[in-house]
């Protein structure tokens, strides 16, 4: 009886994830390159996910359309851009997806900072089985930023800070010159606003297509106005 049960339940996970899948890749313009190379992305990630917790258990069944069609969506925002930065890329949203999509785009990287070991581990294993246009640095994002001087255009960053401290972390790449797609939840005004006592910023703010109420939030450029506070 248990194990009709947990068979039925894997059946109704993979029927689920085959419509996502369906829905997402039909709602691309051309999938035929990409496609496969998310397939054996999605295979790898949910093998993973067994042992390393890559992304929230319940998301699991709309994986295609909560995590890749989101991540795919910044492409549209910078549709020339061949150099990204992707900060806390953990099982590889948004920065990996992208980096699936640019593999045939001469010059395209996307470095992917993150310095949990074992995901680190899985992006580089991730990146070796689809061709990915990616490297992986597994270092800390503050011990990055500083050092990195190879061009960049677009910073990147899901679920990993408050915009103030998103801005404090990618203000090393965007005083270079490079604009932030920040991917955010509803509450995104408070953290502008929050964000402005700190800094005077040039953003712009556009409605998520796949996060009901989401909001990205470009950062054009950003200078902070009061220094941050100290450590000593
Ligand atoms: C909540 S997860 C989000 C992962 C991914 N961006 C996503 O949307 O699914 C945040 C990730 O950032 C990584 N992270 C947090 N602080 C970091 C830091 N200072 N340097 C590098 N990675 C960091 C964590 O290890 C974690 O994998």
């Amino acid at each position: 009886m248990a194990k009709a049960k947990h068979q039925k339940t894997s059946r109704d996970l993979e029927a689920s994830l085959a419509a996502d899948r369906t829905k997402v890749i039909e709602s691309l313009n051309d999938s035929r390159e990409i496609a496969p190379r998310l397939d054996r992305y999605v295979a790898a990630l949910l093998q993973w996910q067994a042992t390393t917790n890559l992304i929230a258990p319940s998301t699991i069944p709309e994986l295609w359309s909560r995590h890749i069609a989101d991540s795919l969506q910044l492409l549209r925002l910078a549709p020339d851009a061949t150099r990204w930065v992707d900060l806390g890329s953990g099982g590889g949203f948004p920065g990996l997806v992208i980096a699936c999509a640019l593999a045939d785009k001469p010059r395209a990287v996307v470095h992917l900072v993150e310095s949990n070991l074992k995901k680190a581990a899985f992006l580089r294993e991730a990146v070796r089985l689809t061709g990915a246009s990616a490297r992986v640095h597994a270092v800390r994002i503050e011990d990055f930023v500083d050092g990195f001087n190879e061009p960049v255009e677009i910073v990147t960053a899901r679920a990993l800070a408050s915009l103030d401290n998103l801005l404090d972390k990618a203000y090393p790449l965007l005083k270079r010159g490079a604009q932030a797609l920040f991917l955010k939840g509803q509450d995104v005004e408070g953290e502008l606003t929050a964000a402005s006592k700190y800094w005077t910023m040039d953003t712009e703010l556009i409605p998520s297509i796949t996060d009901a109420g989401g909001r990205i939030v470009r950062v054009v450029s950003a200078q902070r106005l009061v220094p941050p506070p100290s450590d000593g």
